[in-house]
């Protein structure tokens, strides 16, 4: 694969047989979900939340390997508590996972399975045609003979839910311990259709993020002067790169962004009398992106005039378009 920042990563000879596509984790809360998506990332950047035009998932990483890639998202309405009833729910579910190519179930292994995870099976089995990978969790947590004894109750939920073949597969992992993990990534990747990477290489979780923190700014910058400069700015994230020598919990990312306008005027209008209104632009987007990323961020915003960017290719190209 090349690495091509902001393009999409096109198949080579050598990516003959290569597959990719989305995949859900779902189960109950504290079933081990979060830890293990980043288990399968395997990522130093918080694998955050965004929203690329593709997809109505949020997106949780992306895993880039040999011959596949695996979108991790998250499908709202899977998790929820009963409070939906009947056919709403249903549609809402079936909805929400059409668009995913197979479901990891997750139930931890110190855990007997309980309503909650019944509850869960129950709603992905009348999804139908997905196929569903149930995973024991945390098998770290307990001794062989347990872990057996789990997947064996496993599979026999499956059958009880899915019907005879039960579920697609039962595969025990844990994130803790990295035990499995990688199995669990090519059994997923088996599901997943023959078709070039979705997303570039390299940078992981880079782009859709990047797409997410430009939205942010881009809202923030247009705030009360939406009518001056609708559609003649637009946003870059050049670079989201963690700051070096920060301990744990104290993690900050820089995020570098150059804001483009067409004319000097709107430059000004967006930096404001003496920087404040820039200065405010950043603080408003720095809390949504802190939110989004999950982390601290130093946000470091740039005004520049691209001149006409808006009807010159070249300059389209430049900024991402
Ligand atoms: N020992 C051990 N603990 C784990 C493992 N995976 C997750 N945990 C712990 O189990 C708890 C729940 O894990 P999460 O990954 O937050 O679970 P989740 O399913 O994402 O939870 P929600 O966000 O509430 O839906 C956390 O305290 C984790 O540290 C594992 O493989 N081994």
């Amino acid at each position: 694969m090349t690495k091509q920042k902001g393009k999409l990563a096109m198949p080579t000879p050598k990516d003959e047989g290569f597959r990719a596509g989305f995949a859900v984790l779902a189960g109950r809360p504290n079933a081990g979900k979060s830890t293990l998506t980043n288990a399968l990332v395997g990522q130093k950047v918080a694998i955050t939340s965004a929203k690329p035009q593709t997809t109505r998932h949020t997106i949780r990483g992306i895993v880039h390997r040999e011959g596949y890639q695996l979108v991790l998202v998250d499908t709202p309405g899977l998790h929820r508590p009963r409070t939906l009833l009947g056919k709403r729910l249903n549609d809402l579910v079936a909805d929400t996972l059409s668009e995913v190519d197979a479901i990891g179930f997750c139930l931890p292994a110190n855990e007997k399975i309980g309503p909650g995870d019944r509850y869960i099976a129950q709603q992905l089995a009348n999804v139908g045609k997905k196929p569903v990978v149930a995973i024991v969790t945390k098998t770290d947590t307990v001794d062989r003979q347990a872990v057996t004894e789990q997947l064996i109750a496993v599979e026999k939920l499956g059958r009880e839910v899915m019907g005879e073949s039960g579920f697609a597969d039962v595969v025990p992992v844990s994130a803790v311990e990295e035990f499995q993990v990688e199995t669990l990534a090519s059994v997923l990747a088996g599901y997943m259709p023959l078709s070039p990477a979705l997303y570039p290489d390299g940078d992981l979780t880079d782009e859709p993020e990047a797409v997410m923190v430009a939205e942010l700014i881009r809202e923030a910058a247009l705030e009360g002067v939406r009518d001056e400069l609708p559609h003649s700015l637009a946003v870059v994230v050049e670079e989201i790169i963690p700051r070096e020598g920060r301990t744990e919990g104290h993690e900050l990312l820089d995020v570098r962004v150059n804001l483009y306008v067409e004319r000097p005027s709107q430059k000004a209008i967006v930096i404001g009398k003496g920087g404040a209104r820039l200065r405010e632009v950043g603080t408003n987007a720095r809390l949504g992106i802190e939110a989004l990323l999950g982390t601290r961020i130093y946000l470091d915003l740039h005004v520049k005039v691209a001149k006409d960017w808006q009807r010159d290719p070249k300059q389209l190209v430049k900024l991402g378009f």
